[in-house]
């Protein structure tokens, strides 16, 4: 287990991680999630003893990372991609972590097989590209055959076969019983990936729970409605739902089930062409549940939030002024 109690580390006045509680269980991958500058890294320099902290205590295994005797033995951890010395082959480089922590010689051709690198195994590490360096990082993360791993943006510079390859990595360690702790910012990647999410914003914990949870609780389930009468339909849902456009033809209504929805247009006599849940995304909650924790924010998203009200209120004018026109129209033909 990572167990992180009360961590804070301050550089003068800037409070990088502010009190952080939080436990990595084993069996299960753990997604470490913050927007830029959140405190990711420096709450992993500080698990790895890398970084003292201000206050509070980080274990791993119930013991400081410095504490083990054999630190590559207890937990493998990912870092930095560029950490080798350019002119050491892969293999030297493995050899050398090694003999440091007594393991056996065998491991480092295990490690390069598993990671895909054994054809440049002899190759100098200042000639590998970004996503051979992030390979060969994680090779020396897996050498002591750690039960814990600690991986910080293990997906930068993977092509898609490595980031599918990494996937199944992690996922294997997990089933293996091993306590795995990881960040990235691609989001649809992580959602495939962790059972478990750890969220932090500007330094403080504001999400630890289950991704299954988390999504539940922080987006909101939406159905996809087309029908030839989408403006009755709009009338008949509005009480309990909200219904905007999906820029289409459709409307994508919140609040309702699909099975309810579908109900209530029976009952209404509404035809409908089409009634599909959509699946919310761990990426609509993340950005739903740190929007106030974002300290480094484009236009562009800024844009795309005053887009969307804009959107909604220009919907329910239009909707209006359609209700206002279908009842004079029902005037006159009476
Ligand atoms: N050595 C340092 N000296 C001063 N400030 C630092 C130092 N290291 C980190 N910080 C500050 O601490 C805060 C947290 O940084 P950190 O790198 O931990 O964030 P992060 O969540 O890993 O971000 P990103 O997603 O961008 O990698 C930032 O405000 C950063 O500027």
């Amino acid at each position: 287990m990572i167990e992180v109690r009360g961590l804070t580390k301050r550089y003068g006045e800037v409070s990088a991680v502010d009190d952080l509680t939080f436990t990595v269980r084993p069996g299960e991958v753990t997604g470490f999630l913050g927007p830029n500058g959140a405190g990711k890294s420096t709450t992993l320099r500080m698990i790895l003893g890398l970084d003292a902290p201000t206050s509070g205590t980080a274990t791993v295994g119930g013991l400081p990372y410095a504490a083990h005797p054999a630190p590559l033995r207890a937990v493998g951890a990912l870092l930095d991609a560029g950490a080798f010395l350019p002119s050491r082959t892969a293999r030297d480089h493995l050899l050398a972590l090694a003999a440091s922590n007594g393991i056996p010689r065998r491991r480092v051709a295990e490690v390069l097989a598993e990671v895909g690198l054994e054809s440049v195994a002899r190759r100098r590490t200042g000639t590998f590209s970004l996503g051979m360096r992030q390979r060969l990082g994680i090779a020396a993360a897996l050498l002591g055959d750690p039960p814990v791993l600690i991986l910080d943006e293990p997906l930068n510079g993977l092509d898609p076969e490595g980031i599918v390859w990494m996937r199944g990595l992690m996922r294997r360690m997990a089933a293996q019983g091993r306590t795995v702790l990881m960040s990235s910012h691609l989001m649809s990647e992580l959602e495939l990936t962790a059972d478990h999410l750890v969220v932090i914003g500007r330094g403080r914990l504001i999400a630890d729970t289950s991704m299954t949870a988390f999504i539940d609780a922080h987006s909101s389930r939406e159905v996809l409605v087309r029908s030839p009468q989408a403006q009755t339909l709009c009338r008949m849902l509005e009480p309990a739902a909200e219904v905007r456009e999906d820029g289409t033809d459709g409307l994508v209504v919140t609040g309702l089930d699909a099975a309810r929805i579908g109900a209530l247009a029976a009952a209404g006599g509404v035809e409908l062409h089409e009634l599909t849940p959509r699946q919310a995304s761990l990426e609509q909650a993340f950005m739903n549940l740190t929007r106030d924790s974002v300290q480094y924010r484009t236009e562009s998203t800024e844009h795309g939030r005053s887009t969307e009200h804009t959107g909604r209120t220009e919907h329910i004018e239009h909707i209006e002024r359609a209700d206002r026109t279908d009842r004079a129209q029902k005037e006159m033909s009476r």
